[in-house]
């Protein structure tokens, strides 16, 4: 079982637009409504693929029941911490040419007893957990190290535990040591302070971060597809599709097929490819809609242990 935290969902609300005019009315064609926030995507495509996952979140004011009722709609389980405050509601602008804008609010404001309520949760949903996940953005109130107690008590508790953040928060969880992160590339050079322009440049970074400690480090990388790098490996692989439609929680899925394999028991390579499989199959679905297996039918993925480093990236 995979059990995910996250501090801060939201209802994802998408909606899309021919081409979006500034300061204008824009009339919307279509809207769409998901449970979000980078943990509960985790969960909800890991459920989507028949696995078996376990959301943990703060619940509070309307905005919570319906995250409530959505995730009960998509059959992920879930541990509810209850909250004072109202959880958020991020909306994704989406263009008939694929752009995307997002707009995320900050989140309610946790007390510390909130806070504590929902690591302790955390730990006690997790003694079956093949992982414990924790992702996205901290709501006001929570402290900088979350993740690094996070890490600590997933480790006291001897699970293996898997870190998606960025910021300070990130950058405590990494010294913490996870066994896993997943930064996207603009996510790993901040963490690493400084740009990373080829593929070589990522590796060479993942690199360095997994002698400080980290078991693996998975960056993905968009339509580059992703690298996996271990103390004994380094893999990349990626998937081709057609036009893009929606790039929100392509991360989360590419984090959830990687976990899902690893927890699997299969191979690291086997596992990053099912996490680009996911991921790629994301960005086929409007919205924050995660894959089913029929969405992963028939996108063929590229894989190699020999990379080329040259490779300039974004430039697909
Ligand atoms: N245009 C694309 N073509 C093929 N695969 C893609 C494309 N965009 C994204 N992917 C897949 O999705 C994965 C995640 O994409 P990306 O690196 O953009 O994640 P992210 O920035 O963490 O996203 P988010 O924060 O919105 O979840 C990539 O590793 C890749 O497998
Ligand atoms: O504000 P955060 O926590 O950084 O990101 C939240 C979010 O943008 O991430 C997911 C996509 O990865 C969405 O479901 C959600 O709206």
């Amino acid at each position: 079982m995979i059990v995910t935290l996250t501090p801060n969902p939201s209802v994802d609300r998408a909606v899309t637009v021919a081409t979006l005019a500034h300061g204008e009315v824009n009339r919307a064609t279509h809207v769409r409504v998901d449970a979000g926030g980078k943990g509960l995507n985790v969960a909800r495509a890991v459920t989507a693929q028949g696995g078996s996952a376990l959301a943990v979140l703060p619940v509070g004011g309307p905005e919570g029941r319906l995250l409530e009722e959505l995730l009960d709609e998509a059959a992920v389980p879930r541990l509810s911490v209850p909250i004072a405050g109202a959880a958020r509601m991020n909306v994704s602008l989406l263009e008939a040419d694929g752009t995307t804008t997002k707009i995320n609010e900050p989140g309610p404001e946790l007390s510390p007893s909130e806070v504590a309520a929902l690591l302790d949760a955390t730990s006690s949903a997790a003694a079956d957990a093949a992982w414990i996940v924790g992702c996205g953005s901290l709501p006001p109130g929570a402290p900088t190290d979350f993740y690094a107690q996070l890490v600590a008590a997933a480790h006291a508790d001897g699970r293996r535990v898997a870190i998606d953040g960025s910021g300070e928060p990130f950058t405590a969880a990494v010294a913490a040591s996870p066994d896993l992160i997943k930064p996207n590339h603009e996510e790993l050079a901040e963490l690493v302070d400084h740009s990373l322009p080829t593929l070589g440049d990522v590796i060479a970074a993942a690199q360095e971060l997994v002698s400080q400690g980290l078991g693996m480090v998975a960056v993905s990388l968009g339509a580059d597809g992703a690298v996996l790098v271990t103390a004994d490996e380094v893999i990349h692989a990626r998937a081709t599709i057609g036009a893009p439609v929606s790039t929100v929680g392509a991360g989360d899925c590419m984090l959830a097929g990687l976990l899902h394999g690893l927890s699997r028991g299969v191979s690291t390579a086997q596992a990053l490819t099912e996490g680009v499989l996911w991921g790629a199959a994301a960005v086929t679905l409007p919205g924050s809609r995660v894959p089913t297996p029929a969405d992963l039918r028939g996108i063929p993925v590229d894989l190699t242990h020999s990379p080329s480093r040259a490779m300039a990236l974004g430039q697909r």
